[in-house]
């Protein structure tokens, strides 16, 4: 009897351009466009393996080994039925093609790092969700038409169907045929830019983004002005920075985005806080890293930027994050010795950090022990991989290999 099953893994994406309201909640359609660099599944990635069967009676989900509920009018079941509806669009054009459209579905993923702590679990989960029902289906769709269907499980998960530097154009169209993510450049074009995620807090977080941000949308004024006069130029403007490689315009707007987002939350009624005191010490530390470079006739060499989250994410050229990281742990010391998995400190290490010259070491005070938790060094990576047989989450049975 034939299998019919497929592995695939996708990428986290951090918003440079964020992502904030929604003008239609049912099928996730932005109030504003956004744009994400695409982080490498080398180091942070969902996996998720599909099977159809006609022995399964009902579409079921495992999530790290615990089963989750597919609610009949939920993000999940939407996503599965519409991969379905395009499943038996390939049926009905070749009636060769088994039924699989009408099979029940086991669907087993796992993330390789914390789940909802604001590290992007949704965007890469759903974003491989779609992708590995594209492989069972043996879909024709590109990852754009597949990214109408992630947007409806996640808004932000639209962007993670393309490796690199990725547009979520907001569209206008009411069914939201065109609020889709589009390909800015490819990996490839721009592969210097690495990034630093300073995991200040993995627990779930106050304020969801779903519900902070439809407040948003419901009080803040500052947030009509965003979407009207901020958003629309910056999108322009971040999309020439790109294909330029000019790092300076990137890191630019990527901190006033950044920095505004912060800011339409606290223009909520009530005010929503997602960045704590370890999320502002992290920004004087950037800041003044930047004023050393720029006093001495340089250019900007970091941005940091934050999601609904206290995390901060630091994007940066290779060449400066050793500088980076040993300022960040010279002001955030680890429990454990940090591993750079770029190797960039050789033998002995990054020890205790370091202050690069001309830096005011009183911006900021020492923090305790565990202040920042962990320290994630990556890069740019590419889009969603299918993967072999032998990465299947699923045991023979159907069941997920890791049950818990
Ligand atoms: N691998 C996965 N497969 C399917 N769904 C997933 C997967 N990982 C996460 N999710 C879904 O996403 C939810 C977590 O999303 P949530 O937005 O709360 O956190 P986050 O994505 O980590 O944070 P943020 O979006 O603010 O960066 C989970 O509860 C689950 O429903
Ligand atoms: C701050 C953000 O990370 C918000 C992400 O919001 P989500 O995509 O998690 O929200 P839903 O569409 O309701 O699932 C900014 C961004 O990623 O652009």
């Amino acid at each position: 009897m034939s299998v019919y099953q497929a592995t695939a893994s996708a990428p986290v994406n951090i918003a440079c351009i964020k992502y904030w309201g929604k003008r239609d909640t049912k099928l996730i359609l932005p109030t504003n466009s956004s744009l994400s660099v695409t982080l490498d599944q080398d180091h942070l990635r969902s996996t998720t393996t599909s099977r159809a069967d006609p022995s399964f009676k009902t579409d079921r989900l495992w999530l790290n080994g615990k089963e989750e509920e597919i609610k009949d009018v939920g993000r999940l079941s939407t996503c599965i039925k519409e991969m379905k509806r395009l499943r038996r669009e390939v049926e009905d054009k070749n009636p060769n093609e088994p039924k699989l459209s009408t099979y029940g579905v086991h669907i087993a993923s796992k993330n390789n790092f914390p789940t909802a702590a604001g590290l992007a679990s949704s965007a890469s989960g759903f974003a491989a969700l779609v992708s590995s029902l594209a492989a069972l289906y043996k879909l024709p769709a590109t990852p754009s038409e597949l990214s109408l269907i992630s947007r409806q499980g996640s808004g932000s998960a639209c962007r993670s169907l393309f490796g690199g530097y990725v547009a979520w154009e907001m569209g206008s169209a009411s069914d939201g045929s065109d609020s889709l993510a589009i390909e800015v450049a490819p990996q490839s074009h721009w592969p210097d830019i690495h990034a630093l995620i300073c995991v200040v807090s993995d627990d779930k977080k106050g304020t969801s983004s779903t519900s902070g941000m439809q407040r948003t949308v419901e009080t803040s004024p500052l947030l009509q002005h965003r979407i009207k006069h901020v958003v629309p130029e910056r999108m322009e403007a971040i999309k020439k920075a790109i294909l330029a490689r000019d790092f300076d315009s990137f890191a630019r707007i990527t901190m006033q985005d950044s920095n505004q987002f912060h800011a339409v939350c606290l223009d909520t009624d009530p005010p929503i806080f997602y960045m704590n005191d370890v999320s502002r010490t992290i920004i004087a530390i950037i800041t003044e890293y930047n004023r050393v470079s720029v006093e001495n006739g340089g250019k900007l060499k970091a941005a940091y930027t934050y999601d609904a989250g206290p995390n901060a994410v630091i994007y940066a050229p290779k060449e400066n994050l050793k500088e980076i990281i040993s300022l960040i742990i010279k002001y955030f010391p680890q429990a454990d010795a940090f591993k750079d998995p770029f190797n960039l400190f050789g033998a002995q290490g990054v020890g205790s950090g370091a202050i690069v010259p001309g830096f005011n070491e009183a911006v900021a005070k020492q923090f305790p022990v565990g202040s920042v938790k962990n320290l994630i060094h990556t890069r740019v990576g590419d889009g969603p991989r299918v993967l072999p047989a032998e990465e299947a989450l699923l045991a023979s049975s159907g069941l997920p290999k890791d049950l818990a």
